[in-house]
């Protein structure tokens, strides 16, 4: 088949490279001529598990393509999939603008019957309004489906490659036929298509996000009280995740979420039921929450210094909003960053990949190590922000000679109490006692 994708961010880069892979002729179209010079002289613009390796294999094989012109990318495709932003608009819900241009811009320049695909995350009602703003124009027949995406930075491909499910939100025959064709390689015995209307396809994308969202904060309130309660939240998350009704899988308490989508799809959500005159209580409780976790460290911290952090120097593990990622979208390590600076501390920070995205966005506020040891040197304390398995199991022998004091603030429990207390740490993790061994 040929394929357009236009918008090569996360979602657009790996959905044009997976389709590659899977015998399609892509071309990718992005307003980015910077990005577009580098991806067609073979550098991959993002961090992504995996992906540089199809990337490159699709390009040299001729498979996969790069342009800046619309209608040079659009030209004999079959399907045309919109992967752009979505981002918050001044008032929390999706800003459309890039959707709708790329929508009025089609209409005119559209040769033959074409599928146009929204990967992006929109709205109930947006298929309906791309499907007017192209019809304005349009010469040709066209159908508009909805198609919303379920990966997740870090492991992308994996989860694009075999995904759990695809759904498909579409009422004309003719584009499901198309749709079934071009996720035939991708889907699994077991791991259907599920085919609905197109509002339902959009609502439903906002739903798994929402309530995923609602898991992880569930899971941050739980931790809150066992703290007050002198419970351990990952006791309760094994003797709850075993029970299959509730699954193993987003319940880890922590700094909060963050990244490019929970955060702004919830409010997104919530924005969407004010406007239809429904109060959804909970999603308002999720960001409440939310807000108040990413920097829930910190009144451990001054308890621990004394409420003065004038002059002192901390080492920050991890910038990432997760691991496996050089993204820092809505990253908690960002907040905690402002939150120290302007009470007069010195950060000193180490992150794998998600550095050169830190400095390029606070510039000499904080500065950055080589690794994380060096992070150490001289620091009153260690934070952890984002859980690199490279920081799961330190040297500690090391670490003693270069901390000035031997105390961990840690935002995803990465050590078990038993051994850090063995190693003579005062440590402070999310919903379990704090270890103190300073006396
Ligand atoms: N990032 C994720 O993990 C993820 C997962 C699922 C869904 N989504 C959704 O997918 C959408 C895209 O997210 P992203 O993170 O890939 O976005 P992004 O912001 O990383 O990238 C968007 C790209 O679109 C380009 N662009 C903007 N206007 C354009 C135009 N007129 N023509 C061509 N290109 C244009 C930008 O230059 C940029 O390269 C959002 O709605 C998001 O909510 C994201
Ligand atoms: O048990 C958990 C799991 C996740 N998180 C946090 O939740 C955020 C989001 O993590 P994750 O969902 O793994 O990453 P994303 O790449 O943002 O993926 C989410 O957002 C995408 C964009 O819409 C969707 O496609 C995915 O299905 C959805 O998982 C991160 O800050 C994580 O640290 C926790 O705090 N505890």
């Amino acid at each position: 088949m040929r394929i357009a994708v236009i918008g090569t961010g996360y979602v657009g880069l790996v959905t044009g490279t997976c389709f590659a892979e899977t015998g399609n002729q892509v071309i990718c179209v992005d307003i980015d001529a910077k990005k577009v010079e580098k991806m067609k002289n073979g550098v991959i613009p993002i961090y992504e598990p995996g992906l540089e390796e199809l990337f490159l294999r699709n390009s040299n094989e001729g498979r996969l393509k790069f342009t800046t012109s619309l209608s040079e990318g659009i030209k004999d495709a079959q399907v045309i999939f919109l992967a752009l932003p979505t981002p918050p608009g001044a008032d929390g819900s999706a800003d459309l603008k890039y959707i709708l241009k790329v929508a009025d811009d089609l209409g005119p320049i559209l040769e033959n019957y074409v599928v146009v695909i929204d990967k992006s995350t929109v709205p109930v009602g947006t298929a309906e309004k791309v499907q007017a703003a192209i019809a304005k124009n349009a010469k040709v027949e066209f159908d508009v489906v909805s198609n919303p995406e379920f990966l997740r930075e870090g492991v992308a491909v994996e989860d694009f490659m075999k995904p759990d499910r695809v759904v498909i939100g579409t009422k004309s025959d003719k584009a499901k036929a198309v749709m079934t064709k071009l996720y035939a390689p991708l889907v699994r015995q077991g791991n259907p298509v599920i085919f609905m209307d197109e509002r339902s396809a959009e609502m439903t994308k906002y739903a798994a996000n929402a309530f995923l969202a609602t898991k992880i904060t569930f899971m941050n309130e739980i931790a809150n009280l066992c703290e007050k309660v002198g419970a351990n939240v990952d006791d309760i998350r094994r003797g709850i995740g075993t029970d299959s009704r509730i699954g193993k899988r987003f319940l880890f308490a922590g700094i909060g979420y963050g990244g490019s989508c929970f955060p702004k799809d919830v409010q997104a959500l919530e924005k969407t039921s004010k406007e239809n005159d429904y109060d959804f209580k909970i999603l308002k409780a999720v960001m409440d929450v939310n807000e108040n976790q990413k920097t829930k460290l910190i009144p451990m911290i001054n308890e621990y210094f004394g409420g003065d952090l004038k002059g002192k120097t901390f080492a920050m593990w991890g910038l990432a909003f997760k691991p496996y990622t050089d993204d820092i979208r809505e990253a908690p390590a960002l907040y905690n960053i402002d939150a120290l600076v302007e009470a007069g501390a010195t950060i000193k920070a180490y992150d794998p990949e998600a550095m050169p995205n830190v400095e390029a966005l606070v510039g000499d506020k904080i500065t950055f190590t080589s690794g994380p040891y060096e992070a150490l040197k001289d620091a009153d304390a260690l934070l952890i922000m984002t859980e690199w398995p490279q920081f799961r199991t330190p040297e500690f022998e090391v670490m003693n000679v270069l901390l000035k004091n031997k105390v961990i603030f840690d935002g995803r429990n990465l050590y078990e109490l038993d051994e850090i207390a063995e190693k003579g740490y005062t440590y402070y993790s999310i919903g379990r006692e704090t270890v103190n061994s300073k006396q």
